[in-house]
């Protein structure tokens, strides 16, 4: 059986996170997992993963997110689809994913699956730009020149991923600019629907 047969053999359930670069994507999904069942898979996690492993696209990608770009949707897609696979879970976050249009169609293209809905973390860049420069994990990109970088790509091709779903009636959006409790208590009521919608069939 191919990989589409499979992953709909498992009945997977994907949900997309997405949101500005440093607007607590990472920080709700943990809550959503504890919480809801999921599995969350960063996009982001998946590939910086990737360099570390040694593989033969892991200088390509290191030197893309060092500028901030946007890796080739089938090296994303192709890390995603092993990861879905691989885990006995069939709930997934996916976070941060799809950064543009042509991750959306090409995702939609080789899984065959479509978002359950889309969640959506609204936030100045002000406040995430306040963010990244006190998150101390020691990325690469959390430097001021690329975050720039980071937040032109964020306008000019994730926002209108999200304006797309938006448009189909499938974004779910969060002010995300508040304390993290406060957020989540909003992740919590996007959720809410679903979630029973889940344990209904
Ligand atoms: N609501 C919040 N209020 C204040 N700080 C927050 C909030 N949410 C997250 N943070 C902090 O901001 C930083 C960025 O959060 P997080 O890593 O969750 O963002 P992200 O959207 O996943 O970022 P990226 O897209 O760059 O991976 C972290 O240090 C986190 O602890
Ligand atoms: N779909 C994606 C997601 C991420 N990237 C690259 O990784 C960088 C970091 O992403 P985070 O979500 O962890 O902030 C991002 O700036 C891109 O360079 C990607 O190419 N495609």
């Amino acid at each position: 059986m191919d990989a589409v047969g499979r992953l709909k053999e498992k009945g997977v359930k994907v949900i997309f996170v997405l949101g500005g670069p440093g607007s607590g994507k990472g920080t709700q999904c943990a809550n959503i997992v504890r919480d809801f069942g999921f599995t969350h898979l960063s996009a982001g996690d998946l590939l910086r993963a990737e360099i570390k492993s040694g593989s033969a696209n892991g200088t390509m990608i290191q030197n893309m997110i060092k500028e901030g770009k946007i890796v080739p949707s089938e090296v994303t897609i192709k890390l995603l689809e092993k990861a879905m696979l691989e885990n006995g879970n069939y709930k997934f976050l996916i976070d941060g994913f799809p950064r543009n249009e042509e991750n959306r169609a090409a995702f939609e293209e080789v899984t065959r699956i479509e978002p359950e809905f889309v969640l959506f973390f609204d936030c100045s860049e002000e406040e995430m730009e306040r963010r990244l420069l006190s998150r101390n994990q020691g990325r690469d990109d959390d430097n001021i020149e690329t975050i720039r970088k980071r937040f032109k790509v964020f306008l000019e091709s994730s926002l209108p991923v999200i304006e797309y779903y938006n448009a189909k009636n499938k974004a779910r959006t969060v002010d995300a600019a508040r304390p993290i409790n406060e957020v989540f208590e909003s992740v919590k009521i996007a959720f809410s629907s679903f979630d029973k919608k889940v344990h209904i069939e």
